[in-house]
């Protein structure tokens, strides 16, 4: 065994096979159309790696062009502990320039491929026996410039048996330290996968002296099942990429070999040298740097892989967490499950979510509150902390009010005037009055006035949003003065105008009280009777 071939980490124990993570998202991810990294980003997700423990990073393709140079020789002069790997056609300009980029790290490879299926022999021209010359002297040239050399033929898995068997043999004659069985369309399936590299291995002279790696593309979504399997077959390198990003449907996710690996321990006795709570960061750099969003579904990264919003799934996972979840978010770098609030909640989690913000309530508090959530939760798709701060906090408003609002419709829109048909229940009366207005909050404002007569003036109207989205909710902050007396109303709600005459309203409601601690009797505020 080189040097190279050496796993790192100190983890392997007795019982576990170590299995190499070779880490291909600034060359394989790189190729995904629009994804393109600049230097520093490159360089900055290669120390991630680096320090999250993969194996082996190809860093790019180097003749590919300048700035593909000058990323990977810097990423190799600035490797701690990866080997740095970069790709090569097989031909000796390729392979020359791939050196020169790789030899500046302490641990370089160079990685060489040709396409050996009938359709990719097809790509350069080649015979059969043509490509296998070309094999033999381009691994040769690699191999005196570098111990470390991998070969991959490409579209391994369209490749005849007999041909595949025979250039694999003469790549390991030629000095290969690394045969890559590539799936390059992702057309294999696990049997398949897991019985070629078995058969390779076992009928393959000099096969037992290298290491087999899988390469796997996810065209029909099998491409972290078939890097398994080829582990099972024998394969101890497999190359994948952060979040799955790579050509067409993207190449095996890192993610999910390495969380696969380590959560099944018992039926898959292989251990790798990454540091599974790194996870989360990198891969969300790599979205971002990249610009491909990662989808909400997606295995250990989506933003709904520990997110539960279900009641029965809640409750549970208030009981549990090994109900519903066969990771601790801990392990991939989360700090913990997310309860989404939305209409399928229950009042399990909604009685812990308002714990976590400082609400412990009484049981029919909570079922007030309930009510007033689901309804919300039935307009708006996910109910944030802060929209369910406003609720228990009109909750708690509401409680002492006289004046409530009951219905409210107005009418806008670019032909008005716009017109108001508010209800409010007065000391338990209702009454109900129609206005018109500059605007349908003026409508609704003019609505109040002509059921509340009162004199305060209006000081401050003001609208912010409380969560963000179209179905946010608003809350709305109105201040009115009255004989020197300031009051302020704040309300929320999907809807701005109701929320806006909620919050007048609780403004005056805020001025009864006061005039009642001024001594006046609260009941010389006349109400119009327009009812
Ligand atoms: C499955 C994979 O991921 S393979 C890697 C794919 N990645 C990339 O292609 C990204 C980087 N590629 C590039 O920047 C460019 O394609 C370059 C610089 C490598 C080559 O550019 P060009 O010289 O303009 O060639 P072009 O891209 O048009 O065609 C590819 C050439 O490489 C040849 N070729 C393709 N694969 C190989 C190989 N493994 N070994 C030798 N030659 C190869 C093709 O036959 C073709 O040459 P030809 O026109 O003489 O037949
Ligand atoms: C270059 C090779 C290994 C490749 O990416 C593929 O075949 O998918
Ligand atoms: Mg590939």
């Amino acid at each position: 065994m080189t040097q190279a071939d050496q796993p790192r980490g100190a983890s392997a124990t007795a019982s576990k096979d170590r299995v190499k993570i070779f880490d291909t998202t600034l060359r394989d991810g790189e190729q995904s159309p629009g994804a393109t990294m600049t230097h520093d980003e490159k360089l900055e997700i290669a120390s991630m790696l680096d320090e999250m423990g993969v194996d082996i990073i190809e860093a790019g393709f180097p003749i590919a062009s300048d700035g593909d140079f000058a990323a990977v020789s810097e990423i190799a002069k600035n490797a701690r502990q990866a080997i740095i790997c970069g790709l090569a056609r097989a031909n000796l300009k390729d392979i020359d320039r791939c050196w020169e980029a790789v030899r500046h790290a302490a641990r370089p490879r160079i990685h060489t491929f040709i396409g050996t299926s009938p359709l990719h022999r097809a790509i350069p021209n080649l015979t059969r026996d043509e490509m296998a010359d070309r094999i033999h002297e381009t691994v040769t040239h690699a191999r005196n410039l570098c111990e470390d050399v991998q070969w991959s033929p490409m579209d391994a898995t369209r490749t005849e048996w007999d041909y595949l068997a025979r250039v694999v043999e003469i790549a390991i004659k030629a000095g290969a330290t690394t045969i890559n069985i590539p799936d390059t369309v992702g057309y294999t399936a696990p049997v398949e996968s897991a019985d070629l590299i078995r058969r390779l291995i076992a009928e393959v002279p000099g096969a037992a002296d290298v290491t087999f790696a899988t390469h796997c593309h996810n065209d029909l979504g099998m491409a972290t099942a078939n890097s398994l399997a080829a582990v099972e077959g024998g394969a101890r390198q497999i190359e994948c990429t952060i979040n799955g990003l790579g050509e067409r449907a993207g190449n095996t996710a890192l993610e999910e070999v390495v969380m696969a690996l380590k959560v099944r321990g018992d039926i898959l006795p292989y251990e790798t040298g990454v540091d599974s709570r790194k996870i989360m960061a990198i891969s969300r750099r790599v979205s971002a740097v990249s610009g491909f969003p990662v989808q909400f579904n997606k295995a250990i990264v989506g933003k709904n892989a520990f997110a539960h919003e279900s009641g029965i799934h809640q409750d549970g996972m208030l009981k549990n967490p090994e109900n519903f979840e066969i990771m601790r978010p801990v392990d991939v770098g989360l700090t913990e499950t997310s309860l989404v609030m939305g209409k399928h909640s229950g009042r399990a989690a909604l009685r812990s979510k308002l714990k976590d913000l400082g609400y412990d309530l009484a049981d029919n508090q909570l079922q007030d509150v309930f009510v007033r959530f689901k309804a919300l939760a039935d307009r708006k798709k996910e109910v944030m902390d802060d929209d369910l701060i406003a609720l228990v906090q009109a909750e708690e408003r509401a409680a002492e009010d006289r004046i409530r609002v009951e219905r409210l419709r107005v009418v806008c829109g670019t032909d008005g005037p716009q017109e108001a048909e508010l209800t409010l229940t007065v000391d338990g009366e209702e009454r109900s009055s129609t206005a018109t207005g500059d605007g349908p909050v003026d409508a609704a404002f003019n609505a109040v006035k002509a059921l509340v007569d009162h004199s305060a003036r209006l000081q401050l109207y003001q609208v912010s949003a409380v969560t963000e989205g179209t179905d946010a909710q608003a809350t709305v902050t109105v201040r009115m003065e009255e004989d020197g007396r300031i009051v302020s109303g704040q309300s929320a709600d999907t809807d701005t105008v109701v929320a806006s005459v909620k919050a007048y309203v609780n403004a005056l409601n805020r001025l009864l009280v006061r005039r009642e601690k001024a001594g006046k009797d609260a009941r010389e505020v006349s109400y119009k009777d327009v009812g």
